[in-house]
């Protein structure tokens, strides 16, 4: 089989906050899970679905998606702050196709990605400077968002696209699920942060550990039950997450971001990821959830979900 998936939420408070130790323990043996699916599967090409969190985009200019030719880590939370190690000549093949599928995306020849983006790559691998890797950025913060069946089509256009493709490709999905951490709404935004969301790249340290002190604040309170927070919904996760598991990826145009704000949290667009991932895979062939671990995690402000999936014969 030449493609295969893995999907998996993020945090960057995996080193901040401390759960229980069995939940600590329970989520390194999901990501256990997904190295040796990954080291079993041995990818000559990762297609990196992820969201960004106003570290690499901004409003300035903010694309529904974007595929990038050159990219580079901007180390948030501690996260990979090194180049990333792209085939632009594959990546732009891949832009080509996906607009001659009449989607235009747009395209980066210096995309900045942030912890979301590279956080799967970094448990699988540490280090992000060998493995290929065509990153892939959905917009997933930043009203407003496109249909999710346009995800869903742009998932399936990069899918075909690698579907006759003589490398092993995996295609990695990062976010979600449920989960409203405390990331500035442009529609509440203050004239500072407001100015943040616009144009806010490559803050000073200062400015970046004081957002950062004031998430792992949030997550410690969220955990105390004192957090002014939307709750994690274990029920919308595992709904999503049987929607992934049914193979029928057109299930997924149901969600409404509207609806997602209100039950799910601002956050939850981050499985527009999973979406795309899972629509791209669907592409390659029917395919088969060969792995799921979910657990809410308020010491993470995650519905944390872990899953990997393979093409049946
Ligand atoms: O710093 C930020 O903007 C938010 C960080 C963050 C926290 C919890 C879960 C996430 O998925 C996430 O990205
Ligand atoms: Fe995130």
């Amino acid at each position: 089989m030449k493609q295969a998936l893995v999907c998996m939420s993020h945090s960057p408070l995996l080193e901040h906050t401390d759960p229980p130790a069995e939940v600590k323990a329970a989520v390194e043996a999901a990501f256990d899970q997904v190295r040796a699916f990954a080291a079993e599967f041995k990818p000559d090409l990762i297609v990196n679905f992820g969201p960004d969190h106003y570290n690499g985009f901004f409003y300035d200019l903010m694309p529904p998606f974007c595929i990038g030719y050159e990219a580079h880590g901007t180390g948030d939370y501690d996260s990979w702050d090194g180049p990333l190690n792209v085939p632009t000549d594959i990546a732009h093949e891949l832009a080509q196709y996906v607009i001659d599928q009449d989607i235009e995306t747009a395209i980066s020849r210096k995309m900045e990605v942030d912890h979301g983006a590279v956080q799967p790559m970094e448990i699988i691998y540490g280090d992000l400077s060998e493995v290929p890797v065509i990153p892939v950025f959905i917009n997933s913060v930043a009203p407003p968002f496109s249909k999710m069946s346009r995800i869903r089509e742009f998932g399936t256009a990069v899918g075909n696209y690698f579907k006759n493709s003589d490398k092993k490709v995996l295609f990695i999905g990062s976010g979600g699920l449920s989960h409203d951490p405390p990331v500035p709404q442009i529609a509440t935004a203050t004239e500072e942060q407001r100015a943040f969301l616009t144009d806010g790249r490559h803050p000073t340290p200062e400015a970046r550990a004081a957002r950062q002190q004031r998430t792992i604040d949030t997550a410690k309170a969220f955990a105390r039950g004192e957090a002014d927070i939307m709750d994690l919904n274990p029920e919308w996760d595992r709904a999503f997450l049987d929607v992934c598991r049914s193979g029928d990826v057109s299930r997924f145009d149901a969600y409404v971001p509207a609806e997602m704000d209100a039950v799910a949290g601002h956050s939850s667009h981050e499985v527009r990821t999973w979406v795309a991932a899972y629509s791209a895979l669907r592409a390659c062939g029917e395919y088969e959830v060969t792995y799921e671990f979910y657990k809410p995690i308020k010491e993470y402000i995650a519905g944390f979900g872990v899953t990997t999936a393979v093409l049946v014969p």
